[in-house]
């Protein structure tokens, strides 16, 4: 069987939220927890991203650290795509450890659209309120080989990941569910979405 590796990036700084938001906890569980329950039912091994600074990483999780730090996002998917691929993984689905609502259906769809037309990477999209298609970097399906691309294009001095994905050959699907793609940058944001909680 094919192996896919979970990736879930947790590097960054949270100086949005004021504390660290990959270890706020929604319904019991620390948002990075929620991001490997999603990813765990299809994916082995199970890689965290983190930056230079030690965190909590579930029991059966391997923690690695970006090869630079203080890159972003971009460079922990290189981190997590070279990780995944010296351990035999092909595919790699990323999450980012900031979706509170993020579940291992969407992740399973992603794995099936991705199987039906193969490309570089398959990002989960959603539509704005003013109808637009937006693409979430952070929960796609990628394929290892873009480990060495993504490096040498840190290398350029490129640091965001739209403008590398955009020249690479990938695909977009709008998933069922497009809540779960939902993902908290703020206290405004986590606390309204405590607030739907209560209401539910
Ligand atoms: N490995 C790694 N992950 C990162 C890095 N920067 C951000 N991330 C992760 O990528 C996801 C999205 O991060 P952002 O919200 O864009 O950045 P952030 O640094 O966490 O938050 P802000 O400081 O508010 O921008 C989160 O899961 C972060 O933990 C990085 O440099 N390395």
């Amino acid at each position: 069987m094919a192996v896919i590796a979970g990736v879930v990036l947790a590097g960054g700084e949270s100086r949005r939220m004021g504390s660290d938001k990959t270890q706020l906890v929604f319904d019991g569980k620390t948002l990075m927890a929620r991001s490997f329950d999603a990813i765990r039912p299809c994916c082995s091994p199970l890689l965290a991203v983190l930056g230079s600074v030690p965190r909590a990483v579930p029991e059966d999780v391997c923690a690695l650290y970006d090869e630079v730090p203080g890159q972003g996002p971009l460079r922990g998917l290189a981190t997590g795509l070279a990780a995944a691929r010296a351990r035999g993984a092909g595919l790699a689905v990323v999450l980012s450890a900031d979706l509170p609502l993020i579940t291992a259906a969407v992740v399973g769809e992603l794995l099936a659209v991705f199987e039906a037309g193969p490309a570089e990477a398959l990002l989960a999209s959603d539509r704005t309120s003013e109808g637009r298609a937006r693409a979430h970097p952070l929960v796609g399906v990628y394929s290892t080989e873009l480990a060495e691309p993504a490096g040498a294009a840190l290398e350029r001095g490129e640091r965001a990941m739209m403008r590398f994905l955009d020249s690479r050959s990938i695909r977009k699907t709008q998933v069922s569910d497009p809540l779960a793609l939902s993902n908290v940058n703020t206290p405004q944001q986590w606390a309204s979405l405590a607030g739907l909680r209560s209401k539910a």
